[in-house]
């Protein structure tokens, strides 16, 4: 048999039918009689709760998204911690690796080297250009920890930007997710006859920044008030597009600056607590970040503001700072470094390399370890009881995605250290009963803050995305604890209370905006903390 397949690319750009919000509502007698809305609602649970593997939940949400919005996001707001492992990490993950196997129907848009030169009619194809205000846009080259997966990156773009709806009350018809086709660098995908992308390598950067050059220009003129979420893109790109684009579109980088941001507010909480253990000023914490990539690097740019904020001066803090990569400890006389190394490369060392952790930690003695390394498995039994025999209350932070790369579970974090530890992973774990109590491990994931700091920033119609601005959203979600979320011992509050976290986020993302003079509702900035909290709780959409 001969699969005759069709390229996205060959036909242009598919016209997407947006659901329309809400439904219409069907003539009587095309619906059974007794289709109780309240009753449908626990049938679409039960029946998501029927199937076994997480791949077909996940496209079970995917159609009832599609052919019921209002009940699929009704549904995600209020089963938060049971949705956003499906739709979101980890399982999202593996819809990326078999979206070109399960794909159905268009959800976003694609836009192929091949497209460079009338990079505008492919936008035009948008459906809503008006209503657009934010597109999570991702190159597909470094999905999660997974790699490059080529245009089967999309459904990262769609699982952000529900997070966005769900959990920012941004209307679903002002989302735009979009896979950008530059070719791939994985052979699989390239073999696999039903790849849905081009079949060529990925073009050379040269090539690739005139590509996002016209592309980003293009979205500016046809979606005059978009927010640009860059996503996975590999880090030497991240790095380069964010810095080329920041100050000329409003634009962030959510694997370097949400991720950031989310860090740092995880690590303000937990450093109070380990100090507090410890009787050592908060000053005096050491971090150690085994992975030097987008997200470790851009998480040790924003940890430094929690020195600063402490009053040391930037050389202070960036000397509590201890990076390491895949040849190890980094530092100057180690030779050339990538340029996201160097600010960070330590120039107090000057031996043999050091490459093995426990090693590193014997010599660097930190009182925090942050995971971004994607290596599954690397923070063995023997480092964390070394981070444990340091510190009466260590913070460990496994952060990469999915699950399975994860640095370790929170099983071997608590057993490891006998419940006394600091825990943030990247994608979810489960509470663990420990000595018959109930531990719960934090979530430090970057779905905490993009929400709240897109809708800020949409809100206040800024110009550009200002570090403060992604400062302030930090801030906002470490403060944005109840006092018996505090009293637990918790790094982040409870998921199921987004609505309230994004909407306390957004009101300091504007503040931060209008001080920072990137704002341009200049109405906004009359209105007293109060009168703002209700104005952006009176923009979100509620399903
Ligand atoms: N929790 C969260 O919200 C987020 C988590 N991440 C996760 O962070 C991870 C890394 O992302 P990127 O920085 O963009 O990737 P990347 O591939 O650029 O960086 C990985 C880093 O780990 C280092 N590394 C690899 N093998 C190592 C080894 N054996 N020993 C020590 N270091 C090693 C590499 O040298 C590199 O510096 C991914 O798994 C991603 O899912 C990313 C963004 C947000
Ligand atoms: C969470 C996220 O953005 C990542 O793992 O890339
Ligand atoms: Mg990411």
């Amino acid at each position: 048999m001969t699969i005759v397949l069709t390229p996205y690319w060959s036909n242009g750009v598919q016209k997407l039918k947006m659901a329309p919000l809400p439904p219409p509502k069907p003539a009587h007698g095309l619906t059974p009689p007794m289709l109780d809305d309240e009753v449908h609602a626990m049938r679409c649970m039960a029946q998501l709760r029927s199937k076994d593997k997480e791949i077909e939940k996940y496209i079970y949400l995917s159609a009832l998204k599609e052919q019921d919005p209002h009940m699929f996001y009704r549904l995600c707001l209020a089963h938060m911690s049971e949705f956003t492992p499906i739709i979101y990490t980890p399982t999202v993950g593996q819809a990326c690796q078999e979206y070109s196997k399960n794909y159905r129907r268009p959800e976003g848009l694609f836009v192929s080297i091949k497209d460079k030169g009338k990079i505008r009619s492919v936008l035009k194809a948008w459906p809503k250009l008006d209503e657009a205000r934010i597109s999570v846009v991702t190159d597909g080259s470094r999905i999660l920890g997974l790699g490059d997966l080529g245009i089967n990156g999309m459904p990262i773009s769609i699982g952000k930007l529900s997070l966005y709806i769900a959990g920012a009350g941004i209307r679903p018809q002002s989302t735009i997710p979009i896979c950008l086709d530059l070719g791939t660098n994985t052979q699989k995908y390239l073999d696999d006859p039903l790849y849905l992308g081009m079949r060529k390598k990925r073009v050379p950067t040269d090539e690739m920044t005139a590509f996002m050059d016209e592309f980003m220009y293009e979205m500016s003129v046809a979606f005059p008030k978009l927010l640009v979420q860059f996503e996975d893109f590999s880090t030497d790109h991240a790095f380069l597009y964010l810095e080329r684009y920041r100050n000329q579109y409003p634009v962030f980088n959510d694997d370097i600056q949400g991720t950031g941001a989310v860090v740092l507010s995880g690590f303000i909480n937990a450093a109070r607590l380990s100090s507090a253990a410890s009787g050592k000023p908060l000053s005096s914490h050491r971090i150690l970040f085994f992975g030097a990539g987008s997200a470790g690097v851009g998480v040790a740019m924003q940890l430094m503001s929690f020195f600063t904020l402490e009053g040391m001066s930037e050389q202070e803090a960036r000397e509590r700072i201890w990076l390491v990569d895949s040849q190890g400890l980094v530092y100057t006389a180690r030779g050339e470094l990538a340029e996201h190394k160097e600010y960070f490369a330590r120039r107090d060392y000057a031996g043999p390399p050091i490459t093995d952790l426990l090693d590193i930690l014997d010599y660097v003695q930190p009182t925090a370890l942050m995971g971004l390394s994607t290596m599954s498995g690397a923070f063995s039994r023997a480092a964390i009881e070394t981070m444990a025999a340091l510190n009466p209350l260590p913070i460990i932070f496994p952060l990469s995605n999915p699950v399975k790369l994860s640095e370790c579970t929170f099983a071997d974090a608590v057993t490891y250290t006998n419940g006394k530890v600091l825990f943030a992973s990247g994608s979810p774990f489960a509470e663990i009963v420990h000595q018959g109590k109930t531990l719960y491990p934090g979530q430090g994931n970057n779905m905490y803050i993009f929400p709240g700091l897109g809708l800020g920033a949409i809100l206040a119609r800024c110009s550009s995305v200002s570090d403060s601005m992604v400062e302030a959203s930090s801030l906002g979600l470490a403060n944005s604890l109840t006092p018996s979320e505090t009293a637990a011992g918790l790094l982040y509050p409870a998921i199921e209370r987004i609505r309230e976290i994004s909407a306390g986020i957004a009101v300091q993302v504007i503040r931060a905006a209008q001080e920072a003079g990137v704002d341009r509702h200049a109405d906004l900035r009359a209105m007293s903390d109060p009168e703002l909290l209700a104005f952006v709780n009176g923009k979100m959409w509620n399903p």
